[in-house]
């Protein structure tokens, strides 16, 4: 994916989530967002989504500049695939249903090629075997798989994955930080936040520092990993990489 981001500005009250915002990436297969708590991670990657509408400055993604009214935003979130730190499967709903019903109510497509889909994504993701069952029958690592199997079902031009492992015992992050990988061999393009800096370094192409709602720095994960420029990165990393 291409991505040009200017002058992107979000305010809730008194605090600049997105201040200003700049980012340019020519090409990037997975661009992974860091920085402190609270640095606007979330926030950018809710911009970038089209879940939030900026006070100013523009997105434009892979040459196309995301609209701010109600249905050119719909229409980009449709095209694109989403998950949260939150397990947010409906909860009355199977897994299968979880995936298959969004494919029908907000995709169009008929029940039954929903039906196949969803089949196709559990079989993809190797969860077949609780496709029945409700997500509080599922461990926390299955409901993020059936999370990330919903949100890649009907083929987004970008994924948008915001701490998908904060939730999740190490395990279980292992078995969702796979999944994720897989996908980026795959071709799929993707944009996440984690505090997961191992991972962060082995999937992404490009890494971005996110702090005070600015990018401080953005590189590949060897260069801004190995020899971070700023000094708010080096202590950051320094910090989060001791333990
Ligand atoms: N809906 C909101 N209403 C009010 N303030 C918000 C809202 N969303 C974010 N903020 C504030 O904006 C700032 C950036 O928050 P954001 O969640 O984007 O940071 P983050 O880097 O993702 O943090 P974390 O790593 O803890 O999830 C914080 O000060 C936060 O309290």
């Amino acid at each position: 994916m291409k991505l040009e981001v200017k002058g992107l500005t979000k305010c809730y009250g008194a605090t600049h989530a997105a201040d200003g915002l700049t980012l340019f990436v020519g090409s990037a297969r997975v661009l992974v967002l860091i920085g402190p708590s609270g640095g606007g991670k979330s926030t950018l990657l809710r911009l970038l989504g089209g879940l939030e509408t900026p006070d100013s400055g523009k997105v434009e993604i892979n040459g196309r500049q995301l609209g701010t009214d109600a249905p050119s935003l719909q229409a980009y979130r449709r095209k694109n695939g989403f998950l949260f730190q939150q397990f947010n499967l409906f909860p009355h709903l199977t897994a299968r249903q979880n995936i298959s019903l969004p494919l029908e109510k907000v995709h169009g497509h008929s029940p039954a090629k929903s039906a196949e889909t969803a089949t196709r994504a559990l079989d993809r993701f190797g969860l077949l075997a609780h496709a029945d069952k409700l997500p509080t029958q599922l461990s926390g690592g299955q409901q993020q798989r059936v999370g990330i199997a919903r949100a890649v079902a009907h083929q987004p031009e970008v994924l948008f994955l915001d701490e998908p492992t904060s939730a999740l015992d190490p395990e279980m992050t292992a078995e969702v930080l796979e999944l994720i990988q897989e996908l980026a061999e795959a071709g799929q393009d993707i944009i996440l936040s984690t505090h997961e800096m191992g991972f962060a370094r082995a999937v992404a192409d490009h890494v971005a520092f996110v702090s005070a709602g600015k990018i401080e720095e953005l590189a590949p994960p060897a260069e801004l990993f190995g020899n971070p420029r700023s000094a708010i990165c080096q202590k950051f990393l320094s910090r989060v990489m001791r333990y």
